[in-house]
């Protein structure tokens, strides 16, 4: 039997396209029909890429030609999908902080990096350049910020806003700040389980009067754990930043650090690495570099993960000294640490800035141009 071509389009159109509100032929899936004879070839290509999709069209359109056109004829079905491509920009999650633009997450994989060193140097370098900064320290394990702000001895007021009592970040340098050592005794050592402390974060950044901030930058406890999968769920979390050593050990760390926001429940975009201690000068041999912990390690392993390498800082006594005593290195004006956190700062805010524009507009969001960057206009 001699079968015909116009008779198969008509019996797909019985057939309704997985997903769609179309039938097939009206919906563009079917491609192709060719007839020789008994035998029929039926090219279709559908959007859903689930396998019972794909079953029940193919079982479809050999019963409906066998039904409706011919018992006996010989059916080849070559079946393709073209799903929607996932959207490759990262979702907002949480709930928008009315105020606050951009949320920067500094993390570490391994403990006593510099994280906190360093999310305090970039707050600072980021309040230099006009831009207005929050710093929340959500270290619960040892947060550092109140020494390294030199506010260890203040305690945040309760002001009326609105007819609500809310928190007032402690200021300095700059930079509003708040920390889970601001409700804790410096001896004691405070056993946080993961709701508790969920609890007191979320206290500190929704019952707390930060007002307009082009920066929140959060510092992370070390590691991947409970604590920073209740930040992610609860906090907008523009981008986040993986501090490491160039040693081994930090680096694996590291790795696992990105892999956390990489992971598609937490999918927060990683501006990029930082490298510290990337390598020891002596404050009387400036021009010498010794390379305690390695060479280029975090650079590498950004190149090898494929994500952006924001900058190196070095090991120098006088940043450890200036965390030690509550003023963070880069107030100390026109030296290689201030030049370097200005580099590193440039990078990040760069970084921010090309995700911004890769992503829908949300109050998350807002930071779109350079300006204001008294660091980019220097270069
Ligand atoms: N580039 C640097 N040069 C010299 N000392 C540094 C440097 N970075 C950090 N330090 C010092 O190393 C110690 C650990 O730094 P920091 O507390 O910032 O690390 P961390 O990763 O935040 O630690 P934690 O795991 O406790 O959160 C501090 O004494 C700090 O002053």
């Amino acid at each position: 039997m001699k079968l015909k071509k116009a008779d198969i389009l008509k019996a797909l159109e019985k057939i309704s396209a997985p997903g769609e509100g179309q039938n097939l032929v009206e919906s563009g899936a079917v491609n192709n029909v060719q007839v020789f004879g008994d035998e029929v070839e039926v090219d279709v290509t559908i959007k859903n890429p689930s396998l019972q999709a794909r079953k029940k069209t193919e079982v479809e359109i050999l019963k409906i030609i066998h039904s409706e056109v011919y018992q006996k004829a010989k059916i080849k079905v070559n079946l393709k999908v073209d799903a929607p491509e996932k959207p490759t920009v990262n979702q907002i999650k949480g709930n928008p902080i009315p105020g606050i633009q951009n949320i920067i997450a500094v993390a570490s994989g391994k403990g006593g990096v510099g994280k906190s060193t360093v999310t305090a140097n970039l707050a600072v370098t980021l309040a230099k350049m006009g831009f207005k900064v929050g710093l929340l320290d959500t270290d619960i394990y040892g947060p550092s910020i109140p020494i390294m702000f030199d506010v260890a001895m203040e305690k945040p007021l309760s002001i009326n806003v609105d007819g609500k009592a809310k928190m007032k970040p402690v200021e300095n340098y700059g930079v509003k700040l708040l920390s889970i050592g601001f409700f804790t005794q410096p001896n004691q050592a405070v056993i946080w389980r993961g709701p508790m402390a969920a609890k007191a974060l979320n206290q500190m950044i929704f019952d707390a009067h930060w007002g307009e901030l082009d920066f929140l930058l959060l510092d992370l406890p070390p590691g991947t754990g409970d604590i920073h999968l209740s930040i992610m769920q609860s906090l907008p979390v523009t981008g986040a930043v993986v501090v490491s050593t160039p040693q081994e050990i930090a680096l694996a760390d590291a790795r696992k650090g990105v892999a956390m926001f990489q992971q598609e429940a937490i999918n927060v975009p990683v501006l990029g690495i930082v490298e510290n201690m990337a390598y020891f000068t002596p404050a009387e041999l400036p021009n010498n570099k010794y390379y305690i912990f390695g060479q280029n390690g975090a650079k590498n392993l950004a190149e090898n993960i494929e994500v952006p390498f924001l900058g190196e800082v070095p090991l120098v006594q006088s940043i450890r000294e200036a965390g030690d005593v509550g003023r963070p290195a880069v107030l100390q004006t026109a030296t290689p640490i201030e030049g370097a956190f200005e580099e590193l700062t440039k990078n990040v805010v760069q970084e921010l800035v090309a995700r911004n524009t890769e992503l829908p507009p949300t109050e998350a969001i807002k930071i779109t141009t350079m300006a204001g960057c008294a660091a980019v206009k220097k270069k």
